[in-house]
């Protein structure tokens, strides 16, 4: 994976994906992300939202054209929030900042920074399977956020959630991306979801492995959870929808 130019978190250059078995999944994509900028991938199952993610994340190499990234390690933040069962949250939160051998004191001021950022103080000391769908997620969100990484890798990562704990995840991770500074690739099935988070709303086909096009979310942060039943953002979610109608083809 190259090195991105000063202020770009990620760039797909054409990259394309053919696997041994012949079959090609992403075709000439090309997609550029700024730092501290979110942007959202939407399309069909199979489109190859995951194998994008998994260039992006250096788990996978493109068989043609190129991918570039700042520097340091991303975050990839899963639908499944992977937690340990039988470590507590706090410890949970901990564990990648354990792994890099980060002393003691730091850690615990790192993950209490993180557990007050997700809303998680008071539940430190309790087990994966005490929490909520929802307080898990924040526990994989907290454990990420202690290596403070500049670019968030998201595959639908609140797919599994109830539609009002969805929107309030969202909605925080609006906050902590605010307050972070970070950039982020945004996969996700919602066009709400996908429309009240980034900048940018890009859109696979469904058969040919090409980004059909890109739709601008002109709003600025933060965005009051309100907006979702604003005019305004009704005319961009259905602009998103028609897209992403017309990536399935012909019927
Ligand atoms: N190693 C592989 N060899 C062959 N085909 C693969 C391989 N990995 C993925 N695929 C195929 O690539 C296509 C895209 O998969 P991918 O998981 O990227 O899609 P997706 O858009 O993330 O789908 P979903 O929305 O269902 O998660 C699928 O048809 C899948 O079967």
């Amino acid at each position: 994976m190259g090195l991105a130019p000063p202020g770009t978190a990620l760039a797909f250059e054409r990259a394309g994906m053919t696997f041994p078995d012949g079959s090609t999944v992403l075709r000439d994509v090309s997609l550029q992300i700024a730092d501290r900028e979110i942007v959202a991938l939407i399309g069909a199952s199979g489109s190859g939202k995951s194998t994008l993610l998994r260039i992006a994340a250096g788990l996978a190499v493109p068989t043609s054209g190129a991918v570039l990234a700042g520097p340091g390690s991303p975050a990839l933040i899963f639908q499944d929030p992977t937690l340990l069962p039988w470590r507590t949250v706090a410890a949970n939160v901990g564990l990648f900042a354990e792994l890099d051998g980060v002393p003691r004191p730091r850690r615990d001021a790192l993950v209490a920074d993180a557990l007050a950022l997700t809303g998680l103080r008071g539940y430190e000391r309790h087990r994966p399977r005490a929490l909520s769908g929802g307080m898990r997620m924040r526990v994989s969100l907290a454990r990420a956020l202690t290596a403070r990484p500049a670019l968030y890798l998201f595959d639908e990562p609140f797919g599994a959630l109830d539609e009002i704990t969805r929107q309030r995840l969202g909605d925080e991770l609006q906050q902590l991306h605010l307050r972070e500074g970070f950039a982020g690739l945004f996969v996700t099935h919602s066009v709400v979801e996908a429309v009240a988070l980034a900048s940018r709303v890009g859109v696979l086909s469904a058969r040919s492995g090409q980004l059909l096009t890109e739709v601008a979310v002109p709003f600025d942060y933060p965005r009051a959870e309100s907006l979702r039943y604003d005019g305004a953002f009704g005319r961009v979610a259905r602009t998103v929808s028609e897209a992403l109608r017309d990536s399935f083809g012909p019927a």
